[in-house]
């Protein structure tokens, strides 16, 4: 049985210096014809079409994924209530946002058993074993009003507002299966602050890992220094990696540099495509991206930085998954 605060880099070393995390999730659902204008974005689909949700974690997991993430990113008890759903639907809603990944998994454990002689069906027995990471996103995701981007919640909100706003989500999907809590696009060090005391106040049973986003490559959205973040993260015990999500690719070098100075924990990245989200009009700006073989020539990079765990955000699709894992799986063989 691995120690939980060893979940990551057990991993990381079981399969063989870096692990795969997966793709954007709510953009491959609109690439596969969803309609997220919604202020629950994702979540919106846990209700109409949990099976293309499934679809998407496999279509990771196929591309080499070691560890998907689940669609609860915007999935807020505060936000299901807004629509009229119960207290009770909304919980239940939660929940099978992670049954929904864990399921993907076990459909692929399943297809590996059948296509593997070395495969027991025995999961804990793979080298290189799948996690499902329950996501959290922010107050300002649940706000969806662009502030996930500017990390300015304004005067009146502080860690004790930000804790009550997501205690509760936090002890759902810590019961619900998923074998860490994914706290993705943390835009200010007040959000990571409230996450950490909430790991330890609720005596939160599963890991944790906390993922900034940055603008400037400097600082997180807000201003706050990447390395005031990182260290809030550092010092939590409960918080098994650290590292920066949804940020354009030419910013994670640096990102990670910063990060390494303040850590020892595992290092995650999972950038986007490099566009940029116009939060007012809702859309992606095509123009700015990074085009898939420029995205993959940057992994050698991160990883000699420092990063351990990588994946893609929004705008990476089943195709930037692959390509990262095959980038990863050259690099790791030995040369002769
Ligand atoms: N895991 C989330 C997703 O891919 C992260 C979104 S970042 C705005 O949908
Ligand atoms: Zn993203």
């Amino acid at each position: 049985m691995v120690k939980s605060s060893e979940l990551i880099t057990d991993l990381v070393s079981r399969c063989g210096g870096y692990a795969v995390i997966d793709g954007g999730l709510a953009t491959e659902l609109e690439r596969h014809g969803a309609n997220l204008n919604d202020p629950l974005w994702s979540a919106k689909c846990l209700m109409t079409s949990p099976h293309l949700i499934r679809r998407v974690h496999l279509d990771y997991l196929e591309a080499g994924a070691n560890i998907i993430i689940s669609a609860s990113y915007q999935a807020t008890l505060q936000g299901f209530e807004a629509k009229g759903i119960s207290k009770e639907e909304a919980e239940t809603l939660l929940r099978r946002s992670v049954e929904i990944a864990l399921e993907a998994r076990d459909i692929y454990y399943d297809r590996a058993s059948k296509g593997s002689w070395d495969y027991n069906g025995d999961p804990k027995a793979l080298k290189c074993p799948i996690l499902v990471a329950a996501s959290v996103g922010s107050y300002g995701a649940y706000l969806a009003d662009g502030s996930e981007y500017s990390g300015i919640y304004g005067d009146t909100v502080t860690v004790e507002t930000l804790k009550d706003f997501h205690r509760r989500r936090v002890q759902i999907l810590a019961d619900s299966g998923a074998d860490l809590i994914a706290f993705e696009t943390i835009p200010n060090k007040m959000e990571a602050q409230a996450y950490a005391e909430i790991l330890e106040e609720d005596d939160i049973k599963i890991p944790a890992w906390l993922s900034f986003n940055s603008k400037d490559g400097i600082n997180v959205v807000s201003g706050d220094s990447i390395s005031d973040c990182a260290a809030i993260a550092d010092s939590c015990n409960r918080v098994v990696a650290v590292g920066i999500n949804c940020t354009s690719p030419r910013y994670i070098h640096g990102l990670v540099q910063s990060i390494r100075k303040v850590t020892n924990k595992p290092i995650l990245i999972y950038p986007n495509s490099g566009e940029t989200y116009d939060g007012v009009r809702k859309e992606w700006v095509p123009t700015t991206g990074v085009a898939e073989v420029d995205f993959v020539s940057y992994v050698g990079k991160w990883r000699d930085s420092g990063a351990s765990l990588i994946g893609g955000c929004c705008r990476t699709t089943p195709n930037t998954i692959r390509a990262i894992a095959k980038a990863l799986s050259e690099q790791s063989a030995p040369h002769f």
